[in-house]
């Protein structure tokens, strides 16, 4: 695979008969951290879906970690989605187990068996976000910012390329906003890991800049001039 962990051009992204962006096109490259703003409703939620295959790219040209949007026969999904992992501003975690079981219930999901093996990676991904010694703890016994690292936790369980994260900071306090935008700049510095995260927190991007893309008027902006 080339440096090139996104390549999406001259795509039309719709939401049902709806054309929602316009001619998009976005590349984003290894270990690159990139932003996702714009107004509610212009369409971050639709350019992320099209990216870990939710909605299928009907019109143009798009490759994700390797897999071809376009060709793509909607069996593979699961294979896509094994190879990105994805945050979300509500944690979605399963209520009725640890944290530990958890995380094994992806893996066991994307094809792990051996118990061994499974034990030794929810350990590593734990410890990378600062969880080590809390995966037997309950979703309700955690904190929202504890939450929300073991849903990044989950996200690095297959060691992704790539990770789409849509409004990770949205149900945080700015203090735990800003341990966990510490911790995903870590993982894209330290892993290489490319991250597109979706946010309508403009105090978050002032403190971490970084590339922004913007929806607006039917089109994704790059490096878009933001003002707060
Ligand atoms: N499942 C759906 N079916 C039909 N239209 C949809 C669907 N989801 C979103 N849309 C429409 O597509 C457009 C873009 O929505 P999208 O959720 O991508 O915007 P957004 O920028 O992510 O908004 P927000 O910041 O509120 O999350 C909106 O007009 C929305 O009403």
């Amino acid at each position: 695979m080339s440096d090139k962990i996104v390549e999406i051009t001259n795509a039309n992204i719709y939401q049902g008969d709806n054309l929602v962006l316009e001619d998009v096109n976005v590349t984003v490259n290894k270990g690159e951290f990139v932003y996702l703003v714009g107004k509610t409703g212009t369409g971050k939620s639709s350019l992320l879906k099209t990216l870990y295959g939710d909605l299928q790219l009907k019109q143009g040209n798009g490759t994700v970690v390797g897999f071809n949007l376009k060709e793509m026969d909607w069996k593979k999904v699961p294979f896509l989605r094994r190879n990105l992992g994805v945050v979300f501003q509500d944690f979605q975690l399963l209520t009725d187990r640890n944290v530990n079981d958890n995380l094994k219930f992806v893996l066991r999901a994307t094809g792990w068996k051996d118990e061994k093996l499974m034990d030794e990676k929810i350990a590593d991904v734990l410890d990378k976000v600062g969880l080590k010694s809390k995966g037997f703890k309950m979703p309700f016994e955690m904190s929202g910012g504890e939450q929300q690292r073991v849903d990044i936790a989950r996200a690095l369980l297959n060691s992704p390329k790539l990770i789409l994260a849509d409004e990770p900071t949205g149900n945080l306090d700015p203090e735990t906003s800003d341990e966990i935008m510490q911790l995903l700049f870590h993982i894209c510095r330290d892993y290489g890991t490319a991250i597109i995260m979706a946010t309508h927190d403009y105090i978050v991007i002032s403190k971490y800049p970084a590339r922004t893309l913007k929806t607006e008027r039917g089109r994704v902006e790059d490096n878009a001039t933001i003002s707060i």
